[in-house]
This record gives C-alpha cells, sequence and structure tokens, in this order.
C-alpha cells in the first residue's frame, strides 16, 4: 500500500509521494497547528517532527487565520498551501503569531472543530531576550529589507529559506530607525522604565506573558486538544520532548536518538535523517547579549504571578525560575 512508509525510509517515502501524487492534487488542509509562541522553538518544532513518516508540513508560515488579507482568499487557498500528502499522514503548518492574534482561535475552530494545537513555549525571560535580539538583528540589517515571510528551515537549503517574519515588527519594537539613527538601545533600557520599574508595554516583554493570550484559546477548544511543549526542553533533549507530541499527534514513536547530532559550534542538536544531516539556519540559535543579572531577578520575579497563571490555565507547572 501506497501509505505504508518505514521510519528508516520516511524520507525516501516523502520523495516517493511526491512524485505519486504530482497525479493527484492530494493538499489536505492541516490536522494540526503549531499556533506559537514566536522564539520559543517553533522552526525546530515542525523540522524535528517532519522526522516522522507520518508528517507532512507546509513549507513556509502560512499566517492564513491572523492576516485578513489571507483569510478573506479562503480554506482553498489555504489547502493549497499545504503539501502533498497521503491518507493517514498528517499535515502540519506553524505560523508562531496566531498565539497572540485575538481572532484566531475562532477561526481555526470554524476550520476544523477537532484539529490538534501546538503550543511551544519557553521560560519567558529568555523568549523575551531572544526576541530583542531578533528585533535588534533584524534592525541593524534594516539597509537590506526582510522578506516578507518563510520556506523553510535548514541551512544550505536548496529551497533558499531566507529569514523569520515571526509576525509582527513595528513601533512597540522599541527601535528607533535604521543605519545613521542613534545606537540601539540595550535590552535593560527598554525593559526597564527610568523609575525602575518594569516595562510591561514593551512587546517582547508583553508576549512572554503568556496567560494574557491562553485564556482565549481555552475558551474556545477543550484543554485537551492541545499540548504544551516544553522548548527549553526541546533543545536539551529533543527526543524525550519529541516523544511526547507524537503520543499526542497518535503516532508511534518513530523519531530517535539517532536522528540528531549535537554541533559544538551551533551549541544546539541538528537533524539528520537517512538521507542528510542538517542544521537550523544561522537565524535560529543566535547568541544572546549579556543581561544585567539584577535586570534578570528583576524580570523574573515579575514574571512569578504571570507564570502562576499560566500554569493555573494550563494544569502544568513548567518550572521556570524565579529569581
Ligand atoms: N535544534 C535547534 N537549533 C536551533 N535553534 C533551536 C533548536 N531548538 C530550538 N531552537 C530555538 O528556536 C528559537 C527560534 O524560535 P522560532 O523558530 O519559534 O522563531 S520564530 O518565531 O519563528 O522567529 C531559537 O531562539 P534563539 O536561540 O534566540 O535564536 C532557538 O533557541
Amino acid at each position: 500500500m501506497l501509505c505504508s512508509v518505514s521510519a528508516s525510509g520516511g524520507s525516501l517515502s516523502k520523495i516517493f509521494s511526491l512524485f505519486v501524487m504530482s497525479w493527484n492534487d492530494y493538499r489536505r488542509l492541516p490536522q494540526a497547528i503549531i499556533i506559537g509562541v514566536r522564539k520559543c522553538g517553533t522552526r525546530a518544532l515542525l523540522e524535528m517532527l517532519y522526522l516522522h513518516p507520518g508528517i507532512q508540513k507546509a513549507a513556509g508560515e502560512v499566517h492564513f487565520f491572523d492576516r485578513d488579507d489571507n483569510y478573506d482568499k479562503g480554506l482553498d487557498w489555504y489547502r493549497k498551501k499545504m503539501p502533498h500528502s497521503f491518507k493517514g499522514q498528517i499535515t502540519i503548518e506553524k505560523s508562531p503569531s496566531y498565539f497572540v492574534t485575538p481572532e484566531v482561535p475562532e477561526r481555526i475552530r470554524a476550520m476544523n472543530a477537532s484539529v490538534k494545537l501546538l503550543l511551544i513555549v519557553r521560560e519567558p525571560v529568555t523568549r523575551a531576550i531572544s526576541d530583542y535580539t531578533q528585533l535588534r538583528s533584524h534592525a541593524s540589517s534594516s539597509s537590506s529589507p526582510l522578506p516578507s515571510s518563510t520556506t523553510g528551515g535548514w541551512t544550505g537549503s536548496s529551497g533558499g529559506w531566507t529569514g523569520s517574519s515571526g509576525g509582527w515588527t513595528g513601533s512597540s519594537s522599541g527601535w528607533t530607525g535604521s543605519s545613521g539613527g542613534p545606537p540601539p538601545r540595550s535590552f535593560e533600557q527598554l525593559a526597564i522604565r527610568p523609575d525602575g520599574s518594569v516595562n510591561s508595554a514593551y512587546r517582547p516583554l508583553a508576549l512572554s506573558i503568556y496567560h494574557t493570550f491562553m485564556h482565549r484559546w481555552l475558551e474556545v477548544f477543550p484543554r485537551q486538544q492541545l499540548l504544551v511543549v516544553n522548548g527549553d526542553r526541546l533543545i536539551e533533549d529533543p527526543v524525550s520532548e519529541l516523544e511526547r507530541v507524537e503520543s499526542f499527534l497518535g503516532l508511534e514513536h518513530r523519531i530517535g536518538r539517532h536522528n540528531f547530532y549535537f554541533n559544538r559550534t551551533k551549541g544546539f542538536y541538528c537533524l539528520r535523517n537517512d538521507t542528510q544531516d542538517k542544521c537550523l539556519r544561522d537565524s535560529k540559535g543566535r547568541k544572546h547579549p549579556r543581561v544585567d543579572p539584577k535586570v534578570l531577578g528583576k524580570l523574573r520575579r515579575f514574571y512569578v504571578e504571570h507564570n502562576q497563571k499560566f500554569y493555573e490555565l494550563v494544569g502544568e507547572d513548567m518550572g521556570w525560575p524565579e529569581k
């Protein structure tokens, strides 16, 4: 049968499937969606899941549910953005800004009330610093405009992966302009107000207050339809975190230690399938700036109450540090 694929032959089967499917337009709406959170490892999660023979992934960030101009194009437009798949395979897409966009939960439910949702989170202060690092990197290269979308996630990929949009930019980022403007402000300057209080309006900090977005999802979807993936654990020990995801998606456990090797230069695990070894590109795993430990402590204390609210909503304690 065409759809019986082996773990070791996962990617060969996927290539074969593309060949066969070119005769039929078997593109399916996603049965699972990675809804965010931005800078928590959404790309790594998608690429790692794609090691499984039962998964097909959309190439870029589709941004169907969060952008009105895309949503207005309708479900058939969305379906055509999906890869070819066999019956029985799970199609997944990731668009990190779904999590924070108010209209998205209802729109996804209108498409498929039983869709499975994957939410990947990281320790909130680390996530905020990652966000700051990306904004700073984009600002410093603002003379060469950013691409508007993403199409993949590998280094050296012939698909020409060109960067990450993450879903928003803008004045609240705290950047004052491109080349020729004042020097970029430090994370500390943006995160802490002159009076010493936490600047919770600073967008990278606001996006890490997860409960303010989470409650909307739980008003629309039952808790068991959403898996909270631990992005810090995905970095440290991808296999054990992916086992949880495989179980949640109803997949056999096929992704194993043989699918990963640690790249010392990059400081992250890279991925291996039966045909190639690949690391995520340089925009994934950027070096973060050193942040004043006093500021780190202040921010961690600021998030304690917010993290607690998030734990209560999802019924899981992520164990994030309190100082
Ligand atoms: N294996 C592996 N290789 C490289 N990077 C990894 C990996 N696993 C998780 N991560 C973390 O993914 C972070 C980027 O998150 P996202 O892909 O969600 O970013 S984005 O919102 O799509 O821009 C990225 O954040 P930064 O470290 O700040 O760059 C990584 O920490």
